[in-house]
Order: C-alpha cells, then structure tokens, then sequence
C-alpha cells in the first residue's frame, strides 16, 4: 500500500501506518496532537464518524461528522480503509487521504479502535505500527472522562461499562504504553515512532545507500 519518502539522513523508507487505540478516555486524542505538533513528517488521519459532535470539535479537523446515509455511501463506495460501530455509531477512515499522505512519503497518524486496528492489519500488516494506550487505574479513567467535560453522565457510564471489553485487545498491539503522566506517555509514544521509522525493511533506499559507502571505499 505504501510507497516510500525520504527519511531526515535522506534515505529512502516505506511510510507507516500508526495506530493509537486504547478504553475511551485513557489519552489517545491528547497524544495524537502532541504527536502531531511534534513530529515532522506525520499526518492525522481524520476519521467519518455519525456521532454527534462535542463542544468544541470542528467538521474537518477532529472529525468529518457525516449521517447515515452519507456514512452508507462511503462504505458501499469502498470509500473507507476500514470501519466499524463504536458505541453505537459508525466510524471509519477515509481511504484517499492515507493513501495521498503515504504516498507523498509521510507516515499516517490512526486513533481508532480494535476492530479498525485489526482490519488495517489485515491490509498492510508489514506496514502498521499499533500502541494500545492503558490508563493507571480505573478511577483515573472515569475522572478523565469526566474532567473532559464534554460527555453525558450517561455516555460516560456507557463508555466506562465498554473500557474492560476494550483492554481486552490489548495482547494484539505491538507497544503497551501506560498513561501514567502525559510527558512520559509522549516520550514513550514518540520513542517507538522514532524506532519503527529506523527498521532495516522499510528503509528501500539503504541498499542503494550502502552499495555506493562500498563504491566510496573501494576508490
Ligand atoms: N496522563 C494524563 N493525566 C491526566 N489527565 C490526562 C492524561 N492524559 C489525558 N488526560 C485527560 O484525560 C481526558 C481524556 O483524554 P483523551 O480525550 O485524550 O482520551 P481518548 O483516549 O482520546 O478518549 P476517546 O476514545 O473517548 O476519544 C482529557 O481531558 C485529557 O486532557
Ligand atoms: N475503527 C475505528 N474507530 C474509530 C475511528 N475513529 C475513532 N474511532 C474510535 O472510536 C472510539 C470513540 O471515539 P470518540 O471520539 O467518540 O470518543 C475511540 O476508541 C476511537 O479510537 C475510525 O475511523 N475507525
């Protein structure tokens, strides 16, 4: 699926696919801006989704709130990389804009579930990178959700009663990162990508690379 870029020493390298998934509240959103801000070279993948949205997001960037029908669309099109019911609503991502970022050589930036998570595994699995987010405690998790402020007591009960099917997933991911503290999850988060961009197989230009070291020495 993925074509390569260059990496910062110049290399060439396959762009990668790289997932967040964790129970509602543990630090997903939080991380992927931090990420974002501050990696160069990586791109949020932003998701279809017909819940409705919270204060604050906005159409485009947090989201593209779509209706069901709309949601439909897309998924008979085979306009979405993967999709699945969350809650009770649809969410998906958008297959055209991954596969524009990746081939422009940037790595792609996924928060979605276990089920989305399984399913681009299924696509590229050479190529995605996935961390499951855990929070410290349960009670932190509940006052997480409530300190966002941006959901029903109800819907936090729901998201709460969800959290312990969710972390059931956990021993499918590649990475455990526990959101302790959020400057050490993002070191940690951040650490990884630093790592999986530097692995031999998807850097296609070192081959090249060493071929002319050996030239070089050779005289
Ligand atoms: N390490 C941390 N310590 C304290 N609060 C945190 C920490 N990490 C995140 N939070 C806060 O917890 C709340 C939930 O975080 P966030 O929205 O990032 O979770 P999420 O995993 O993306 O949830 P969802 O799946 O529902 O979108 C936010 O208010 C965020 O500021
Ligand atoms: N399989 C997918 N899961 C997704 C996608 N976008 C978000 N999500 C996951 O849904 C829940 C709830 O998110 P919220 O924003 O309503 O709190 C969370 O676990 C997300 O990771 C997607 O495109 N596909």
């Amino acid at each position: 699926m993925t074509t390569g870029g260059h990496g910062t020493d110049g290399v060439e390298r396959r762009g990668l696919m790289f997932v967040l998934s964790s129970p509602s509240g543990a630090g997903k959103t939080t991380l992927s801006r931090l990420l974002i801000e501050r990696m160069p070279g990586l791109r949020m993948s932003v998701s279809a989704t017909t819940r409705a949205k919270r204060p604050g997001e906005v159409d485009g960037r947090d989201y593209l709130f779509v209706d069901n029908a709309r949601f439909d669309a897309m998924v008979k099109g085979d306009e979405l990389l993967e999709w699945a019911t969350v809650f009770d609503n649809s969410y998906g991502t958008p297959r055209a804009p991954v596969e524009a970022a990746l081939s422009a050589g940037q790595d792609v930036l996924f928060d979605i579930d276990w089920q989305g998570t399984q399913q681009l595994r299924e696509k590229a699995r050479a190529d995605v990178v996935s961390v499951f987010i855990l929070p410290p405690s349960a009670s932190d998790l509940e006052k997480r959700l409530h300190s966002r402020a941006q959901d029903s007591d109800e819907v936090i009960r729901k998201r709460m009663s969800r959290a312990s099917h969710e972390m059931s997933h956990w021993a499918e991911y590649d990475y455990i990162v526990i959101n302790h503290d959020i400057d050490e999850a993002f070191a940690e988060v951040q650490s990884i990508l630093k790592a999986e961009r530097l692995k031999r197989e998807r850097r296609i230009g070192l081959v090249g690379f060493v071929r002319s070291l050996q030239g070089q020495l050779q005289g």
